[in-house]
């Protein structure tokens, strides 16, 4: 077994009264996927914006690659390289394709959003760049601008924009949501490519049954806040604490 890249010890949220993340330990490894699974209201979201920062933690810790991130920003996270998707929040709606990866590939090399740099430097963000479109297939739409995008296109954009960060943890909340079946075997081919990289860790929440079995190495399962469940898939899919609480109070899911 490969040394954890990402921790979290007894993590733990309370808004008022509610805990909605509940002393919540786990360990994740690089070259693994794993999904988070749950009952709506389980604290999927909750537990992902405490690692990437959007929440800080009530107690407990999340450790990245032996840092204690706990206290971070999520600007100093992504640093440590904790990349996540976020739909369309990360996009420059005016702006091309291609000229909205650049960007993040400009951010990640460290030149933040300089414009004045040597032409040789400009066409090396733009092959750069030129990999990660070719990578998620949107060289064709290229120079459209991002909001002309349609949301299948756009999902992809968003693949592109965190690979472009070059994270060493990648986390996405449904990365098909919202997405026609023509659209959505393209992005989980995207996500089966970045898990097949043994330096990367993915943390995927996902409601679909489908999309869990076609990518999933582990699920955790969590309920009421708490993790009620970790392990191999098929393991933890005939769990009979996970059938009732979980498979049985969401009808959709199986
Ligand atoms: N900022 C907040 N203030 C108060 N309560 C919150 C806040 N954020 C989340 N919660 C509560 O925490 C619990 C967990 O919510 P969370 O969104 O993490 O669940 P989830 O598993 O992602 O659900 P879903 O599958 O429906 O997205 C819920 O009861 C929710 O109402």
């Amino acid at each position: 077994m490969t040394t954890p890249s990402l921790v979290t010890q007894d993590l733990t949220i309370r808004f008022g009264g509610h805990v909605a993340v509940n002393a919540v330990s786990c360990a994740f490894h690089p070259g693994e996927l794993t999904v988070i699974v749950g009952p709506n209201g389980a604290g999927k979201t909750t537990f992902f914006n405490l690692v990437s920062g959007q929440l800080t933690a009530t107690s407990g810790r999340v450790v990245k690659d032996g840092t204690d991130i706990t206290g971070m920003a999520p600007s100093a996270r992504a640093r440590q390289g904790i990349g996540r998707a976020f739909q369309l929040t990360n996009l420059f709606p005016q702006l091309t394709v291609l000229e909205n990866i650049r960007l993040a590939v400009q951010a990640r090399s460290g030149d933040g959003w300089r414009m004045l740099r040597q032409v040789t430097a400009q066409r090396g963000l733009t092959a750069q760049a030129e990999t990660y479109l070719e990578a998620t297939r949107l060289t064709a739409v290229a120079r459209q601008p991002a909001a002309a995008l349609p949301h299948g296109d756009q999902r992809k954009l968003e693949v592109a924009l965190l690979m472009a960060m070059e994270p060493d943890i990648y986390m996405f909340d449904e990365p098909t949501a919202g997405m026609s079946l023509d659209h959505a075997p393209d992005v989980l081919e995207l996500i089966a490519g970045i898990k097949a990289d043994p330096t990367k860790t993915v943390l995927l929440v996902e409601h679909k049954m489908d999309v869990v079995r076609a990518l999933a190495d582990r699920i955790v399962v969590l309920h009421n806040g708490e993790l009620l469940a970790d392990g191999p898939p098929a393991e933890v899919m005939s769990s009979q604490i996970v059938r009732d609480v979980y498979l049985g109070t969401s009808g959709g899911a199986a």
